[in-house]
């Protein structure tokens, strides 16, 4: 299978210096890859490079075997390539609908993506400001499905989030991924439930690649994820 996302040697960040360098990876649909590191390891620079939105002043991105070039929002966009950003981007002011159709391509689509979100359809009319933390991801979340992507990229999930709530939105993740075939990349604070839901990981540390493998194989080697937080060198 080919990768529908891949990244190889990325080097960016927001001056001349790059924060992150040489990173690479990839990701097939309907899987999703994990991306840890503790704060400041350059996880949302990642993301943002991938996205379009920062400068790679070395490197390649491609998505579906078509190289993307250099810092273009747009193009990336075009290809496919969503970002939930963690701030969530809501128009806070309008309704959960009204959200869902500023960003929607089509109305189809627009109630296959409310079927993943149950609690959504039961506010439908509510201002995005005065839902829940847990309902405003699952909108923000929900916005970047309507677009159709073909590789989602979600930072910090469970930002601001109690974690019975991330529990609730991970396998809705997992069921984007396998129901939509989406290539997901997932920011996520909590690690071993991000371990449990993903298939890869790749872990970072002072803006590189410390660690990287199969979900499963990190879950049972704790110790490793321990040592790549903690050391922040590249983990045996
Ligand atoms: N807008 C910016 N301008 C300059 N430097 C930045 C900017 N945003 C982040 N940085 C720096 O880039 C480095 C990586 O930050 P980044 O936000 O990518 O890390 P992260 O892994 O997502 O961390 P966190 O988990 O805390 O969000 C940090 O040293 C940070 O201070």
């Amino acid at each position: 299978m080919s990768a529908v996302l891949e990244c190889t040697g990325l080097h960016a960040g927001y001056t001349e210096a790059a924060v992150v360098r040489e990173v690479s990876l990839s990701v097939n649909a309907g899987e999703v890859l994990a991306l840890l590191g503790p704060n400041g390891a350059g996880k949302t620079t990642t993301l943002l490079a991938l996205s379009g939105m920062l400068r790679c002043s070395k490197g390649t991105v491609t998505v579906g075997g078509v190289a993307l070039g250099d810092g273009k929002s747009r193009r990336a966009a075009r290809a496919g390539i969503v970002l939930v950003p963690d701030d969530r981007a809501l128009f806070k002011t309008l309704t959960v609908t009204e959200n869902l159709k500023l960003a929607a391509k089509d109305r189809k689509r627009g109630d296959e993506v409310l079927d993943l979100f149950p609690r959504l359809k039961e506010r439908l009319k509510v201002n995005a400001g005065n839902l829940s933390g847990g309902e405003q991801q699952m909108l923000a979340i929900g916005r970047a499905l309507v677009q159709n992507p073909k590789v989602l990229l979600v930072d910090e999930l469970s930002m601001g989030l109690a974690p019975v709530i991330v529990q609730d939105l991970l396998p809705i993740i997992r069921r984007v991924a396998d129901e939509l075939d989406t290539a997901v990349v997932l920011v996520e604070q909590h690690v071993s439930l991000a371990l449990q839901m993903a298939d890869h990981a790749v872990v970072l540390a002072h803006g590189s690649e410390v660690l990287s493998g199969s979900a499963q194989e990190l879950l049972d080697q704790p110790e490793r994820i321990e040592a790549a937080y903690l050391g922040g060198h590249k983990a045996a």
